[in-house]
């Protein structure tokens, strides 16, 4: 046990309400050199599901899961919108608290999705005087409670196809795509991000059963046309494929926000519909009890080694 006195939940943040949507992409993307079309495309996206992102309710939801199953006081900060962490710092400071347990919503090593948390936990520390210790938790993609939530997820999934088709579906796991550059980055050896990734789809794949065929694709990119990003991508990879049906399964996430209900649940689900694909999303951990007691299992575990200094360095800033 880490002697924590309280557990942080940190978090990317979306909107709540439609005039949130473009100040929260602005953040997001500051200095990232992601083209004004591409926001203007996302911008969309939010709009036209009501201008609200669920994250945030997720976020809450799981918090009210976990309280009862761990005896800390919990805090919630993110990233890109309030409650911003930087804020969540300062009230922590003011309760007294002095040494946190950080758990992040996401499962995985990389710059974004694993260095840029720390270091927005660096940076809202520093702004704050007297600001607690905070230890960032370890990765859980190959936890058993991240794995239980996901394999349960993707039976379920698989129930909901059609009889004729179940047996020969191809599960297609899809994550966030990155730049190549990051990939090659990740960890202290590099390709740590797509190598986590492969070795959740395996054992997610191994527990569902029944020798299935499966492969790891990406959604979601951002940045500039001219930057090589992770391929293929889940709508070009859904064309290609020869199944009789397919699970979509977004181990890349834990809760299912925009990036999943959007570009999955509208987007895929186009293309699939058009080339007259079955397809069927599954979950993501969300709130299920496995999932939940997992973040009080990491929070009992021995304190996690800091990461070494030169893994998932972050990438060159780029003028907007
Ligand atoms: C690896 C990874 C994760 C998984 C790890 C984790 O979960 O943290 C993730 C999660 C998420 N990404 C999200 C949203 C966005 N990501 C963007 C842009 C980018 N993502 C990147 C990577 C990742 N992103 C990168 C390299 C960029 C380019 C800009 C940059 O270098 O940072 C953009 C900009 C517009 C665009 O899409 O072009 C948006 C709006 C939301 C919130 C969804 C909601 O609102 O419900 C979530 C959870
Ligand atoms: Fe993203």
């Amino acid at each position: 046990m880490g002697n924590y006195d309280a557990l942080l939940v940190v978090s990317f943040g979306g909107p709540e309400k439609p005039d949130d949507v473009m100040p929260f992409l602005e953040n997001v993307v500051r200095g990232r050199g992601v083209p004004r079309e591409r926001l203007l495309e996302v911008e969309e996206h939010y709009q036209r599901l009501g201008g609200a992102s669920p994250i945030n309710d997720q976020c809450r939801d799981l918090i009210e899961a976990v309280r009862p199953t761990v005896d800390l006081p919990i805090y919630w900060g993110n990233r890109n919108w309030h409650p911003f962490l930087e804020d969540t710092v300062r009230r922590m400071a003011d309760d007294g608290v002095r040494r946190a347990a950080a758990f992040v919503t996401s499962a995985y090593g990389s710059y974004s999705a694993c260095r840029q948390y720390r270091d927005d936990i660096a940076r809202a520390r520093a702004a704050v005087e007297g600001a607690p210790e905070i230890v960032k938790l370890r990765h859980y993609f190959d936890h058993p409670g991240f794995l239980a939530a996901m394999t349960d997820h993707t039976r379920q999934a698989l129930d909901r196809l059609p009889a004729g088709v179940r047996e020969g579906a191809r599960l297609v796991f899809t994550a966030h795509s990155i730049p190549v550059s990051m990939a090659e980055t990740a960890g202290p050896e590099g390709g740590l991000y797509e190598a986590q990734l492969r070795r959740a789809a395996a054992l997610i794949t191994e527990a569902v059963g029944g020798d299935r065929a499966w492969d790891l694709v990406w959604q979601s990119r951002s940045g500039a046309p001219h930057i090589p990003w992770l391929e293929p991508d889940v709508c070009d990879h859904l064309e290609k494929i020869d199944a009789p049906a397919v699970v979509l399964v977004p181990i890349g996430f834990v809760s299912d926000h925009m990036e999943v209900v959007y570009d999955l649940d509208v987007e895929a689900a186009e293309t699939a519909e058009r080339i007259g694909l079955p397809l069927v999303r599954a979950a993501t951990a969300g709130v299920h009890p496995r999932f939940v007691s997992m973040v009080g299992e990491l929070v009992a575990e021995p304190e996690p080694l800091a990461c070494p200094a030169t893994c998932c360095p972050a990438p060159r800033r780029r003028p907007g």
